[in-house]
């Protein structure tokens, strides 16, 4: 089997150009000095959005039956809702109480790690984000699929979304220390993936040449099929496309509404207004923001900001969603329920990397956990903990 992302065509290649003083914000400023491209595509209102592949089975649509969208679509799936079920999560998310969906009471959450106290807003806003989560529309939305999938993948044929082999990174800033040194590892289409390690062990260096923002020193990073040391420059942002990033330090546009923000993200790479109406009002009531679509940031909790930074992470429904630290800043009750949204974003079929310092949560939640020291990978544990190491 081939690429699981939608396939860089010639020709297609993402806008390049940037609205001034809007853009920016998006993008993640990246300190290395061979990042030359920036995260998002620009605004360039006046470019096509490049030609639809025919058919994208990683990547998220609602429309199309689940036969049609997973590679593991012959796999029984407990978690997949029966027809009528789906049309019970979409009455729940109009105002019936939730937990009516029978098919959802099958759905195990993650256990809480030690009940931290919350005052009444983090109450409110913890509440919120449950409902939604509890909500049919994530398993009527997105394609659920089963468990094992690096099994399930190996037995499908399936190929690995992420190969790195061989990879070092040296910074030229600090040429004796190698912040990534011969890193092998791969990554199947559905995993969730825990990155952890000690501040410094080379996380972040990791996530960017998945995301080519950092060009390893040598080997090979190859993601859905593309070797990214051969791909062109122009070919990257519309690669980037396939992704979802979710950093702790991205800021959204201050004078923006939630809405806005999301909406943003689609505008930057062309869709059109009818897209940009139907998804972004979804994608902000599946994250639990549906009262909260025009309140600006600064009426946003740092959680409620957060996850619109996840709705906006998936709203373009990407294959692959990177996140950097995405609870680092904020109160446990509000990680937890970050990383419930996560968790359920996966469970839909999306690879998801975690790179944290949340002990508790790897802890908690028992997925494959990769352990970098010193730019080494120390440990890659199918259903590990966070380990050994410090929170900094
Ligand atoms: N742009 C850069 N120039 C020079 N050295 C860098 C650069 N970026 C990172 N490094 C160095 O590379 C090593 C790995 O850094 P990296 O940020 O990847 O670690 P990390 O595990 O993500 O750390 P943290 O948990 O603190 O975010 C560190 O020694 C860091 O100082």
């Amino acid at each position: 089997m081939g690429n699981h992302f939608r396939t860089v065509e010639d020709g297609q290649d993402a806008p390049a150009a940037n609205a001034p003083g809007t853009a920016s914000h998006f993008a993640y400023s990246s300190p290395d000095e061979d990042a030359q491209t920036p995260l998002y595509p620009q605004a360039d209102a006046g470019m096509p959005e490049p030609a639809a592949p025919e058919l994208d089975p990683f990547a998220y649509h609602p429309e199309m039956p689940t036969s049609q969208v997973s590679p593991f679509a012959n796999v029984p799936s407990p978690e997949a809702p029966a027809p009528g079920d789906m049309a019970a999560g979409h009455t729940q998310a109009t105002g019936a109480p939730a937990g009516t969906n029978a098919a959802l009471a099958s759905i195990p959450s993650i256990p809480d790690p030690a009940e931290p106290a919350v005052g009444a807003d983090q109450a409110h806003e913890v509440a919120t984000l449950n409902t939604a989560l509890e909500s049919g529309d994530f398993t009527s939305v997105f394609a659920p699929v089963g468990e094992s999938r690096k099994k399930m993948a190996h037995e499908a044929g399936v190929e690995p979304v992420i190969v790195m082999e061989h990879v070092t990174k040296i910074y030229p800033a600090q040429p004796n220390k190698p912040a990534l040194e011969d890193v092998n590892l791969e990554v199947y289409p559905g995993e969730f993936v825990f990155l952890v390690g000690h501040s410094g062990s080379g996380k972040s260096t990791l996530l960017r040449t998945i995301m080519r923002e950092v060009k390893p020193t040598s080997g090979r990073v190859i993601v859905a099929g593309q070797d990214l040391m051969r791909i062109r420059n122009r070919k990257v942002p519309y690669l980037r496309r396939q992704m979802g990033i979710v950093f702790q330090d991205f800021r959204l546009l201050p004078n923006k509404t939630a809405y806005e923000n999301v909406a943003f993200a689609l505008e930057c790479i062309g869709k059109p207004r009818g897209v940009i109406r139907a998804q972004v009002p979804e994608v902000l009531r599946l994250v639990g923001l549906a009262d909260q679509m025009n309140s600006t940031p600064d009426q946003l909790s740092g959680g409620e900001q957060q996850r619109v930074n996840v709705a906006r992470a998936m709203v373009n429904r990407p294959p692959l969603l990177i996140c950097d630290e995405p609870t680092g800043n904020l109160d446990p009750a509000i990680s937890l329920g970050i990383m419930k949204l996560l968790e359920r974003i996966n469970r839909a079929g999306t690879t998801v990397i975690v790179a944290t310092h949340d002990r508790e949560m790897v802890d908690s939640m028992h997925r494959r956990v990769i352990a970098l020291e010193a730019g080494h990978v120390i440990r890659d544990q199918e259903r590990g903990g966070y380990g050994n190491y410090g929170a900094f």
